[in-house]
């Protein structure tokens, strides 16, 4: 359209006179977003941020098709802008310093921001408005200083979720403008999104190649982990859900690391993991892993396990609770000495008495007390041994001092086939420091019993089942309040805590149903369910630990993590921990 055309109409429009015909349809509704915008056609003031994602992803992807065009138009008056999702630029390409100086004189330069409620109509922020590739010529603009230049910008889509990621623009005087900038600009947007493509497959390829050569070269339990997303080979879908949650926090922090090995303990025994990170670019991806067993082996193979069920009198339905339920009856018939792992009040002691009943109920049962406090673990050891197919409970192994180890390890040396020896660590994981450590070879399967807050399903069935126990033949119940404060609970000290809790409600109300109010809340009510990472979740853990040892005091408990009271409930509140102790 001729430009004196646009010109008279652009003047028209400013000094508020009904919209002219002679202008196109979108150039019009930009030049009424811009006064609505309160965007001054006489001067020009736009933002700008030294802050940018200058390296960011679509920079990156945007390179090689940038610095192609650059090479294509040395020496001619056109330049190239990358911008981001906010018309910010990212980069220019000039081909030629006079038209550089001219762009400097309106800040077309990174950094600036080109929205069109900044700089009014121009071939970015109009392109970000309307979503479609938009030629702004000369008068087209709605700013006076803009008026000498043509700009052709072209929407740059984000391959999977199709939003604008950002814009690519060709600009140029007005006088060499031409509809080709249009298709030039839409063609480089392309390109670009096709790299981005590229990159967004670039992480999951890596990690899929990895994965695949690792499992043609090992049977072994194999699996990729890329934050939620799970790929295992067949003999990884078998571990346990509790090796595998834990093998994927463990992935966490592996990733973006170096390759290596670690020993570990999982529930089929001390094993061997061969992890390697991926990467995809400069970042990182994922990690690959491959279990190998050590020491103690689950000599049925977790395969062949038969579906598990609970225990009759223990409440629960939990994966991860049934496994540690099937693996308990397994070692249990097979007499197989077996260490079970677990936060203290977890469950370990109900599981193996439990297990004992159903599988070896004409055996004698007898527990050693292994902490130091214990009366006399020097005549219950005798008691065991007295037996050659009784079940013998090393309580309280963790605890152990030197001398209970030594005697521990005089007594089992002789193999005794029939006797099912168990020994119980209060604690989630094998650490070397733990006494017991050196008695590993004394046991040929690890059962780890998960902690409550990681089974919070089974929380209604265990309050039920609790309640009965401790008011057997009344009629006790929990109000929907009180439920939801249980149900948002850490409970640190797990299942023995909930028993806790409820003898403390059942004397406050011993019939009907327990009310909030009736709670001791000697519990952690947890409003942020977000996921933690692993160090978070440490932190959290050592936290609620610590209030819990101090009944609640936030002045010891800070003293005895070593921060401030403010830090401390700033930690709190950051994981959502509202309560831990007792009320008044
Ligand atoms: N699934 C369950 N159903 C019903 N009651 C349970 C269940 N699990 C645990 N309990 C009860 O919770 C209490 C604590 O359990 P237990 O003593 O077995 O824990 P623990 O892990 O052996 O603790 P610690 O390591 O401190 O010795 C016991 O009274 C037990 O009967």
């Amino acid at each position: 359209m001729d430009s004196n055309h646009v010109e008279r109409a652009r003047e028209k429009f400013l000094q508020g006179d009904s919209p002219d015909a002679t202008v196109r349809t979108h150039i019009l509704a930009s030049w009424r977003r811009s006064v609505t915008a309160g965007v001054p056609a006489d001067r020009f003031d736009i933002p700008y941020d030294p802050d940018l994602d200058f390296d960011g992803s679509l920079a990156a992807c945007a390179q090689p098709v940038l610095d192609r065009l650059q090479d294509q138009l040395s020496g001619m008056a056109v330049s190239v802008v990358l911008t981001d999702a906010n018309g910010r630029l990212l980069d220019r390409r000039v081909g030629e310093s006079h038209l550089r100086d001219k762009l400097d004189q309106i800040w077309f330069a990174p950094g600036f921001s080109y929205a069109e409620r900044h700089a009014g109509t121009n071939g970015v922020g109009t392109t970000l408005e309307s979503g479609a590739s938009t030629l702004v010529v000369g008068a087209e603009h709605f700013t006076d200083r803009l008026r000498p230049f043509a700009c052709a910008g072209s929407p740059i889509h984000h391959p999977l979720t199709h939003r604008v990621e950002g814009i690519l623009d060709i600009t140029c005087l007005a006088e060499e403008a031409s509809q080709l900038m249009r298709v030039l600009a839409s063609q480089a947007a392309q390109s670009i999104e096709r790299l981005l493509l590229e990159r967004v497959y670039a992480g999951p390829t890596a990690l899929l190649n990895e994965f695949q050569m690792t499992c043609a070269r090992s049977a072994n339990p194999v699996l990729a982990v890329s934050g939620d997303f799970i790929m295992s080979n067949s003999a990884a879908t078998r571990l346990p859900a509790i090796d595998r949650e834990h093998l994927q926090q463990l992935a966490t922090g592996l990733a973006g690391g170096a390759r290596g090995e670690t020993r570990l303990l999982l529930s089929a025994g001390e094993s061997r993991l061969h992890y390697v990170p991926v990467q995809s670019g400069r970042r990182s991806f994922g990690v690959v892993l491959e279990v190998s067993y050590l020491k103690l082996k689950w000599t049925g193979g977790a395969g062949a396990a038969a579906p598990a069920h609970p225990f009759p009198g223990l409440a629960g339905a939990d994966a991860a609770w049934l496994d540690a339920c099937g693996a308990l009856r397994r070692a249990a018939a097979r007499s197989m000495p077996a260490l079970v792992l677990g936060e203290p009040g977890a469950g370990k002691y109900a599981l193996v008495r439990a297990a004992h009943r159903e599988q070896r109920p004409h055996q004698r049962f007898t527990v050693v007390d292994c902490a130091p406090e214990a009366a006399a673990p020097w005549d219950a050891l005798q008691t065991a041994l007295a037996d050659a197919d009784g079940t013998v409970v090393l309580r309280h192994l963790d605890r152990a001092d030197r001398a209970v180890v030594t005697a521990i390890r005089a007594a089992f040396a002789q193999p005794a086939p029939s006797r099912w020896l168990v020994g119980m660590v209060a604690a989630a994981t094998m650490e070397e420091s733990i006494p017991p450590y050196d008695l590993l070879d004394l046991f040929d399967a690890a059962i780890a019993v998960p902690p409550l807050r990681h089974r919070t399903g089974d929380l209604p069935p265990l309050v039920e089942a609790l309640l009965r126990k401790l008011a057997p033949g009344r009629r006790v119940g929990c109000s929907a309040e009180a439920a939801r404060l249980i149900a948002g609970g850490h409970w640190p000290g797990n299942v023995a805590e909930l028993e806790s809790v409820l003898r403390a409600a059942l004397k406050r109300r011993p019939v009907g149903d327990i009310e909030a109010g009736d709670l001791p809340l000697s519990f952690v009510s947890a409003t942020s369910r977000r996921r933690l990472s692993r160090l978070e979740a440490a932190e959290c853990d050592l936290i609620v630990k610590t209030l819990w040892e101090t009944k609640g005091n936030r002045v010891r408990a800070a003293a005895i993590l070593g921060i401030s009271r403010a830090t401390l409930y700033r930690r709190m509140s950051a994981f959502g921990i509202e309560f831990v102790g007792q009320r008044p």
